[in-house]
Parts: C-alpha cells; structure tokens; sequence
C-alpha cells in the first residue's frame, strides 16, 4: 500500500524577525483560466504594503513570471522581487537581468503558437528568455504541447523543461553559468540587507517552489505549502490563497 501523503501543520504566525519570500500564482492569487485574467485583490495589495513596512522592508516575491508582469500586476507598489524562476531578481539597485532569448526561441514561439491555435483557449506566454505552453482552459490540449515542448528543446541549447500548474515551460537551465531556481534567488536576498539575518519563511505551491523550500529549511525557516497535499520539502500548509491572505494580515 502506497504511503498516505502527511498532512502538515499550519505555519507559525509572522513574526518581525521573519524575512517574507511569497509565490504568486496559486499562493497569493486564484488561479484563473488565463495568465492575463488574474485579479489582484485590494486587500492583498495593502496586506503587502503593511508587511513591507512592518518586516523593515524584507518581504520579496518570488515568481516564475517576469518581473516587468509582476510590477504591472502590483502596481504602483514596487516590491523587491524574483522573477523568471530566479532568472531575474531585483532588490533596489542589487540583482540580475533575465539572459536574453536565443535567436531560435523565436521560431520556436511561432511554432508553438500553431499547435495551440488548433485548441481554442491554449495559450503561448512569452516570457522573454522563457516561453510558457498553458492548456488550463483547454486540456485536451495538454498531450500535444508538452510532445511539443519535449521536441523542441534540443534546438535549444542550454535550456531546459519547468513543468508546472497545467503548464509547461521552456526555460535557460542557468544563468551565467549559476544555478538560477527560487532557492538560488531566496539565498541571495538573505545576504543582503534588510532580509540579512532574519528567519526566512517561503510559501509556494509549485514544483517550482521545491527549490524555495530546501533553501529555507536549510537556514532553519519557515517552509510552506499551499493548496493540495502532496509530496513536498515543506514543513508547514495553507489550503489556499484565502488562508495564505489570513495568515500574511495576521499580527503575531
Ligand atoms: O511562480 P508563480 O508566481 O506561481 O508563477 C508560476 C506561473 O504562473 C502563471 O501561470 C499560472 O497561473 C495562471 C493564472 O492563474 C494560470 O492560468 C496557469 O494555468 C498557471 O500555470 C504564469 O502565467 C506563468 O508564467 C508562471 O510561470
């Protein structure tokens, strides 16, 4: 008989010595059929806000989308932020820009966008150095891109696969010859300040946020998992974006 998944506990309150690491798709936002259809609720953005003053400024995003979505998304709020799943990173003048996209990227696109042409509601995100393949508002669609982006990788050098929430992406492996994942991005805004020298907690929900949790369970913080049990690195759970917004707003 296969092991039941555990069921993890909620994490503890936020305190101030805590630096705030905060997954967006499926942590902070509902999901929607689209990247483009997501709503920012305005008791999130001043929960944010809120926290940034009170945590001395050590609360960062940390996303697979591109920063320049992130700040649109957030706007006029300009948060410290990791994009591109630790492609990018921004911390006031601090980080790293995203590589630039391979000239074969672009056929690649197009390429892409015929196949998803074919199921109405897939969708090609083009994310710059990163092309997301999405089929959650079609998934009879789901076989045929991800057959797509298998074949298309090896015209791809130096790339590499990123599976996620009925998405799959192709995405640089690393960048300037760095590991470049959410764990990498976590680690490098602890060394600097005002996240230096606090207890990191990260919440995420992804495969993608794996890499986030091992970071932060290596400095003794706070891992949490949002949404379904599954098997994962982290300690603590959140059943959704809902409860992760009651735990952000609440005070220690
Ligand atoms: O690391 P995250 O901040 O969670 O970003 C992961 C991906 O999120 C977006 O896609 C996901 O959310 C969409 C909107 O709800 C949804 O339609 C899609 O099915 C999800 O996979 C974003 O579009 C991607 O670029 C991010 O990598």
């Amino acid at each position: 008989m296969a092991a039941e998944t555990p069921v993890l506990p909620p994490p503890p309150p936020i305190d101030d010595s805590c630096a705030l690491f905060l997954d967006v798709d499926g942590t902070l936002l509902d999901f929607a059929p689209s990247p483009d259809e997501v709503s920012v609720p305005g008791h999130l953005r001043e929960a944010l806000r809120a926290l940034h003053r009170r945590l001395d400024g050590a609360v960062a995003l940390v996303s697979g989308r591109s920063l320049a979505t992130l700040d649109t998304l957030l706007a006029p709020h300009v948060m410290p932020a990791a994009g591109l799943h630790g492609l990018e990173r921004r911390h006031g003048r601090r980080g790293h820009r995203a590589p630039r996209a391979p000239a074969a990227l672009a056929l690649v696109r197009t390429e892409a966008e015929r196949v998803a042409a074919r199921h109405p509601g897939a969708i090609v995100e083009d994310k710059g150095a990163a092309l997301a393949l999405h089929w959650r508002a079609a998934p009879q669609a789901s076989g045929e891109l991800q057959a797509f982006a298998i074949a298309a990788l090896p015209r791809l050098p130096g790339y590499r696969l990123q599976p996620g929430n009925d998405v799959l992406e192709l995405r640089p492996a690393e960048h300037k010859g760095g590991r470049a994942d959410k764990g990498a991005a976590i680690l490098a805004f602890m060394d600097e300040a005002p996240f230096a020298g606090r207890r990191p907690v990260f919440a995420g929900d992804d495969i993608t946020d794996e890499a986030g949790f091992a970071a932060v369970n290596a400095r003794d913080g706070v891992s949490v998992l949002v949404g379904l049990p599954r098997e994962s690195a982290a300690h603590f759970a959140l059943a959704g974006p809902a409860a992760v917004h009651a735990w952000i707003g609440a005070q220690a």
